[in-house]
């Protein structure tokens, strides 16, 4: 039997807003366990709560109840700068808006997790440059994002998500800006990375390029996980 990692595990995990007077259970009582090497997508309709679930999965929101384990760590009950510590060491992010630093290089915003993580500048420099040649970008470094398409943005999102070899990268609605050949193109970069590198990548998409490549869909609705499929 193939054995695994247990890289995410949830809790009856349950947030609660309370807007106007009224609760909304965002999310309402989910338990699963993410392994590593798994590519799975988190789909269901418009607020079922994919992006309330990643956030607490990657420490970016705190859970009304319930608990979050990454490598057997409770998230939860780490103090605010502690989280911020584990989130830069353990866990990757990806957004459907880049969200790159304007002022950077390519290369400098892969390079600014590690220098935050008090990385030579030598060694920074080196893997910023191998992970951008990864990504299909060598000879870009140099360029800031506004010099770059938007699938060439999303790119430099994927290596510095890798920079500091998290334990699993969080993307949420990745392709959401991109045309269908960036899309195709970024998503072959990552699949490429999840079966020869075991990077682990947890996604919630609408987009169904997205889900026909995944290995598991997880199905959500009103906050519950309705289906959980995993595919040979
Ligand atoms: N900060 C907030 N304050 C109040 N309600 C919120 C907040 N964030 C999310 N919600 C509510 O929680 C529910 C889940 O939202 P969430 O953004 O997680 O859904 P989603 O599945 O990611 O939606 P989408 O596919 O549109 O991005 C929705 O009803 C939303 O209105």
């Amino acid at each position: 039997m193939k054995s695994t990692e247990t890289v995410v595990k949830v809790e009856n995990l349950r947030k609660t807003y309370n807007a106007d007077a009224v609760a909304v259970h965002a999310v309402d009582g989910i338990s699963l366990s993410i392994e590593k090497g798994e590519f799975t997508a988190i789909v269901g309709p418009s607020g079922c709560g994919k992006t309330t679930l990643l956030n607490m999965i990657g420490g970016l929101d705190r859970p009304t109840s319930g608990d979050v384990y990454v490598q057997e760590v409770s998230i939860g009950s780490l103090s605010e700068g502690d989280l911020i510590d584990f989130r830069l060491k353990h866990i990757g992010f990806v957004f459907q808006a880049y969200n790159l630093l304007p002022v950077l290089s390519a290369e400098e915003n892969t390079s600014f997790i590690m220098q935050l993580q008090g990385k030579s500048k030598e060694e920074r420099s080196q893997r910023a440059r191998q992970l951008l040649k990864n990504v299909g970008l060598e000879g870009r470094e140099g360029d800031k994002p506004a010099q770059l398409s938007g699938g060439q943005q999303q790119r430099v999102a994927v290596a510095r998500a890798l920079a500091s070899k998290p334990n699993f990268i969080i993307a949420d609605e990745p392709t959401a800006n991109l045309d269908s050949h960036s899309t195709s193109n970024l998503l072959d970069i990552m699949a490429r990375l999840n079966e020869e590198e075991q990077m682990t990548f947890v996604f919630a998409t609408h987009d169904q390029r997205v889900i026909d490549k995944a290995k598991r869909v997880i199905t959500l609705e009103d906050g519950k996980v309705i289906t959980d499929e995993i595919r040979s």
